[in-house]
């Protein structure tokens, strides 16, 4: 059994019973009386390149770190991420692994006026009605969780609600999974989630197979400028960002660092800019 498959056996256990409490009908009442979806897409620069936006996470715990910082207020964090310059809040609800909640997307959607990334790990349409009904603007779908058939009709179903969806892969057969369900928005993972093994050097080798006109994001293991920078070299829309920004005691100030690195390399790799 995959660390992924842990995480999804405890993800399920929890949804059966937030499906007691709260049945999907409920959800649909709640989810058709949330305040308009903000558009990802666009936020995140369109799939355009030329710059780079940065997705800042709220995360509290992950499987392969333990506790990575004690956030006693994420609507205070996610409002300095947005000072900071940020062009999406992400908010971890995945409770046992992650010390997430959707208590914290509530309090961090109130808190903000970009657009709300509800990051967990999608196996069910429930989750896609309970984002819409907690005001999440975007869905993460991970490939390696789902069928194509799951796939296809998860995407559906986000964008039926006004939604985005990230698309996330870690393998070339992922990214063209994602591209065939016609994903425009796909996140490159560069951790394995069967095995929390980090590889940086997996980005580049994915990004190049993704259309033209897709958001690009890296994701995970960005320690510093210089990693954003490289992420960026590669054709990066955007990178996805938590634990350097929760460690660091000015994320305001690590945003706005990381989006001009981001900057500077989109423009001396101008002869592979994507457009
Ligand atoms: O803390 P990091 O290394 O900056 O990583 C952030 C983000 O990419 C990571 O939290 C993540 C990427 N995909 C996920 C899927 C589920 C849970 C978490 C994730």
């Amino acid at each position: 059994m995959t660390v992924l498959d842990d995480i999804i056996e405890g993800v399920r256990e929890d949804l059966a019973e937030r499906r007691r409490a709260l049945p999907l009908e409920k959800v649909r009442t709640a989810a058709s009386s949330a305040p308009t979806p903000k558009d990802a897409f666009a936020a995140l620069g369109g799939g355009r390149g030329g710059d780079l936006a940065v997705i800042a996470e709220v995360k509290r715990s992950s499987p392969s770190k333990g506790a990575l910082a004690d956030i006693a207020d994420p609507a205070a964090l996610a409002a300095a991420y947005e000072r900071g310059g940020a062009a999406v809040i992400s908010v971890l609800t995945e409770e046992r692994r992650f010390g997430g909640s959707l208590s914290d997307l509530d309090a961090v959607r109130a808190a903000v006026a970009l657009p709300v990334l509800r990051k967990d790990f999608t196996v069910d349409e429930y989750q896609i009605w309970e984002a819409r009904a907690h005001g999440a603007d975007v869905v993460l779908l991970i490939v390696a969780a789902l069928s194509d058939a799951d796939l296809t009709s998860f995407l559906a179903l986000t964008h039926e609600l006004g939604m985005k969806a990230i698309v996330e892969t870690h393998t070339e057969e992922e990214v063209r999974r994602a591209v065939a369900a016609e994903a425009s928005i796909i996140g490159v993972n560069v951790r394995n989630l069967k095995t929390l093994d980090i590889d940086r050097d997996v980005f580049a080798g994915l990004a190049h197979l993704i259309p033209a006109g897709t958001v690009i994001i890296a994701e995970s293991g960005v320690r510093d400028a210089a990693d954003v920078a490289d992420y960026a070299g590669s054709g990066a829309h955007a990178v996805l960002v938590g634990e350097a920004l929760v460690r660091h005691s000015d994320p305001a100030a690590t945003i706005d660092e990381f989006r001009r690195a981001g900057r500077t390399a989109w423009q001396e790799s101008g002869m592979s800019a994507r457009s």
